[in-house]
């Protein structure tokens, strides 16, 4: 007798939960189905099971434990195959490429070790990021992105990129936008009826195929010009020296399979890693603009640490707990990732006496995790302090165990993450305050509200930021300009 799939709304006929799904902020509606059905819920679309993760436990026990079948990614027949996001890793199928990228994207950057020879680029842009700040401190969301690109691809390709308009910067950033257009839930049918794609592009009404030939196109591009630039430049980046065991192997000595792996492993940096690191230093101007207080006390730490006569730097990070229990609040606070990235079982799994069939697609609700009073106390209040033990209580989980994902899927950029949100933070803090905007003598409240989708967002709002003082600005001009 088959064992019950696990529990959830009940749906209609045929269609299942269709009109159960929420479509916006699904983390809460499925933070409250955790608490009506339990840490394991499971919905059907259409006859797809959806099973969706609200505890530790059973992340740890599903994705972790059984790695070997929970690994896989669901396909998505308009983004993975017909845009061709599956090149990139995190559409990959569980198999043979996968382990190639993996195996690449650990050497790169894998350990805490191997980032650590990236913080030179890591300072440098850092103290960029302020000289941007200070001349233009209203687009700082702006200068955020910038300079997270400006890292990626630097460390990716050796590439440094123009101040303003850069070629490579723009490809990525309108194909990591189509990305998230052509992997959104119900945005294409074909992702319901997967035989539409065999309709030919002449066709009224099959608009969108050229839509997807013109994003394939794209995608293309991003994964090439910065990879030709690289052969035309013998630039030896990091990256590629990375890929192979036997240390610096030039790109054009690769076959063809490993160049195909080398390229997409490359943009697959951009694509992960961009847009991810930009929400997360976003949500740290919103956090310090909500909480001066808390600023104030990482501002006092650095001051005693660090003093005026230098920035903050990696070498301090040791005896900066208060700035580092900062950075684990703001990946805990509003994640990046809310509902995580989904992954997919490829065999029949019976688990706490649940059937979870074969091509299942598992979602770790990622916010609920991090907002679990068990393991958080009063999760929805901002506060770094619970990552350090006092004489009443000890230090709260760090939510890099929860935060990057689970299992053989966890997210390969997690050191390096870690060290632009870190340096991010304390170059910051060190030189500015951040605070509400006041106009008119009204103080403009920002609202601490976040954009839906795998990668959310805090949705637009402004903070004043000023230098904190006459040698602030001495520190923060002390670095190399650039013409804008
Ligand atoms: C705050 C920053 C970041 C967060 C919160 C984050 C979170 C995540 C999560 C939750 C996943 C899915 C894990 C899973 O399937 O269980 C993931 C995957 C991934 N991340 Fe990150 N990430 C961040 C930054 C980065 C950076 C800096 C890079 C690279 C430079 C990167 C590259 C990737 C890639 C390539 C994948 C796909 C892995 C795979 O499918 O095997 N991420 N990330």
């Amino acid at each position: 007798q088959r064992a019950p799939v696990p529990p959830g709304p009940s749906g209609l006929p045929i269609i299942g939960n269709l009109f159960d799904m929420p479509t916006s902020q699904e983390w809460k509606v499925f933070s409250w189905w955790g608490e009506k059905w339990g840490g394991i819920v499971s919905v059907n679309l259409l006859g797809q099971t959806i099973v969706i993760i609200n505890s530790l436990k059973s992340a740890m026990d599903l994705l972790d434990g059984k790695s070997s079948i929970y690994s896989d990614r669901p396909v998505l027949v308009m983004g993975g195959e017909m845009v061709g996001w599956k090149k990139t890793l995190a559409l990959t199928p569980y198999g043979d490429r996968f382990r190639s990228y993996r195996r690449m994207m650990h050497q790169f950057m894998g350990t805490r070790a191997a980032v650590e020879r990236y913080y030179p680029v890591e300072e440098l842009e850092t103290h960029r990021f302020l000289r941007r700040l200070l001349r233009k401190p209203e687009d700082f969301a702006e200068h955020i992105r910038h300079t997270t690109g400006a890292i990626v691809l630097q460390l990716a390709y050796g590439y440094k990129i123009q101040e303003h308009d850069d070629p490579f910067v723009t490809n990525a950033d309108t194909a990591t936008d189509q990305f998230s257009r052509s992997t959104e839930p119900g945005a294409f049918l074909v992702d319901v009826f997967p035989i539409l794609r065999f309709v030919p592009q002449w066709l009224p009404g099959a608009g969108w195929k050229r839509t997807a030939a013109q994003w394939a196109a794209n995608l293309d591009k991003m994964g090439d010009e910065p990879f030709e630039w690289v052969k035309k430049e013998k630039a030896r980046t990091h990256f590629v020296a990375a890929s192979s065991s036997s240390d610096l192997v030039p790109i054009e000595k690769l076959s063809a399979q490993e160049t195909f792996n080398v390229k997409w492993t490359a943009a697959s940096l951009y694509s992960g890693g961009a847009d991810t690191t930009v929400s997360a230093i976003h949500s740290f101007f919103l956090a310090m603009a909500l909480h001066p207080e808390i600023q104030k006390k990482a501002q006092e730490e650095l001051d005693a640490v660090v003093g005026s006569e230098r920035l903050p730097s990696f070498s301090d990070r040791d005896n900066l707990p208060y700035v580092d229990a900062l950075v684990k609040e703001i990946l805990r606070w509003n994640p990046v990732t809310p509902t995580g990235v989904p992954h997919r079982v490829i065999q029949d799994d019976i688990h706490d006496g649940y059937l979870i069939p074969r091509g299942s697609i598992i979602l770790v609700n990622i916010w609920k995790l991090l907002h679990d009073e068990d393991i958080y106390k009063d999760p929805m209040t901002f506060d770094p302090a619970r990552f350090m033990d006092s004489d009443t209580r000890s230090a709260e989980r760090d939510p890099h165990t929860i935060s990057f994902g689970f299992g053989r899927r966890i997210c390969p950029g997690l050191n390096l993450a870690d060290a632009s949100i870190f340096i991010a933070c304390a170059r910051t803090l060190a030189v500015f305050d951040v605070s509400k905007v006041v106009e008119n003598g009204v103080v403009i409240e920002p609202l601490n509200d976040y954009t839906s989708g795998t990668i959310s967002h805090p949705k637009p709002f402004k903070c004043f930021i000023k230098p904190r003082s006459e040698k602030a600005v001495a520190l923060i001009s002390a670095v190399d300009s650039f013409d804008d």
